[in-house]
C-alpha cells in the first residue's frame, strides 16, 4: 500500500495554503519535501499525518497506529524528562512494554549515539542528540508510514549524517518516509523530491526528474550576469539566471539541486509576475 495525498488543497485562516497537492509515500523509499520559508512543507506533512483536514483532495494515510511523525525543532521531547524517561512515556501511550520494549530501546539508542546519555535530561542534551531522540521517538512503535518535519535543522553537520543513516535505515525496513527538509543535498538523496513554493507543486519526481525539470538558463561567474534579483552566491562564485534558452556566447552550467530549486522559484514568481 502507498500512502501519500491525492490533489489535496487546504485553506487556514481563510488563505489558501496548499493548492493541488499530490504526494506519494512509498514503503522502503524516502520522499522529499522542499521548498522557501511558508512554501506549505509543514502543512502538507500535517495533512499527511491528518492533523489538518483538506477542502479538498483526498488523504491515505494509516490508521495512527501506524504513523510515525517527528514535528519540526525537536518539539516532540519533553525537555525535563530523561532520554529514558521520553521513551518510556511513548512506549505507554503506544502500548510498549517488557523485553520487546528494552530491546527497542537499546536498538534505537545505539543506531542513534545515544546510549551513554539515556539518564540524562533531555533539555541538556545538544540540539542534534535532541533531534535524534525525537526521531528515536517517532520511530519507536515502528509505524509504517514516517513523517519528519525538517529532521535535520539547525543540527551540526556529524549529526545530520548521524540522522540520515538512521532515516536510510528506517527505510530500509520497508516503512515509507516523507521529510520535509531545508538542505537540498538531503532531497537529492532521496528516492523522490516534492518542490513547493506559495502553496503549489513547481517540481515532483526522481531527483533527475527535478534537475531535468530546471527551466531558464544558469551561469556562473564573479559578477551577476544580469539583474542582481536574478543572481545568488554559491561558495566564491555568483550564479546568475535568466528565463528562456541560453543567449549568444553564453556557457550555460548544469543546475544542482539547489540551482534548480531556486531557478524553479525565479520562474514561478516571473510567471506569476507576468
Ligand atoms: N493556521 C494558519 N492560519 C493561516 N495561515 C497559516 C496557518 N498555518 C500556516 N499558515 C500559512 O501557510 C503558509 C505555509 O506555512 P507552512 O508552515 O506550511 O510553510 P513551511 O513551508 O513549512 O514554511 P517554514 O519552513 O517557514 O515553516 C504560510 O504562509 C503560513 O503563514
Amino acid at each position: 500500500m502507498n500512502w501519500g495525498v491525492d490533489g489535496v488543497t487546504v485553506v487556514l485562516g481563510g488563505s489558501e495554503v496548499l493548492h493541488d497537492v499530490t504526494l506519494n509515500a512509498i514503503p522502503g523509499q524516502v520522499a522529499a519535501v522542499v521548498g522557501g520559508d511558508g512554501a506549505g512543507k509543514t502543512t502538507l506533512l500535517r495533512t499527511l499525518i491528518g492533523r489538518i483536514l483538506p477542502s479538498s483532495g483526498a488523504v491515505r494515510a494509516p490508521s495512527i497506529v501506524d504513523s510515525g511523525f517527528m514535528p519540526t525543532g525537536a518539539s516532540g521531547v519533553w525537555t525535563d524528562l530523561s532520554v529514558n524517561e521520553n521513551i518510556a512515556f511513548v512506549a505507554a501511550a503506544r502500548g510498549m512494554a517488557g523485553p520487546e520494549l528494552a530491546d527497542r530501546r537499546a536498538e534505537l539508542l545505539a543506531a542513534a549515539g545515544l546510549s551513554k546519555a539515556a539518564d540524562r535530561l533531555a533539555g541538556d542534551l545538544s540540539g542534534g542528540m535532541r533531534q535524534k531522540l525525537a526521531f528515536c521517538l517517532a520511530i519507536l512503535h515502528r509505524p509504517r508510514l514516517l513523517v519528519l518535519d525538517e529532521p535535520s535543522t539547525g543540527v551540526d553537520p556529524v549529526s545530520r549524517v548521524d540522522l540520515w543513516r538512521l532515516i536510510s535505515r528506517a527505510a530500509a525496513a520497508d516503512t515509507a518516509v516523507v521529510m520535509s527538509t531545508a538542505y537540498l543535498d538531503e532531497a537529492e538523496r532521496a528516492a523522490t523530491c516534492l518542490v513547493l513554493d506559495g502553496g503549489r507543486v513547481l517540481a515532483d519526481g526522481t531527483p533527475a526528474d527535478v534537475l531535468a525539470a530546471a527551466p531558464g538558463t544558469l551561469t556562473t561567474g564573479s559578477a551577476p550576469a544580469g539583474p542582481a534579483e536574478l543572481s545568488w552566491r554559491r561558495g566564491h562564485q555568483t550564479r546568475s539566471w535568466h528565463p528562456g534558452p541560453p543567449r549568444p556566447g553564453e556557457q550555460p552550467r548544469d543546475p544542482d539541486m539547489e540551482d534548480c530549486v531556486i531557478a524553479l522559484t525565479l520562474d514561478a514568481q516571473q510567471t506569476g509576475a507576468a
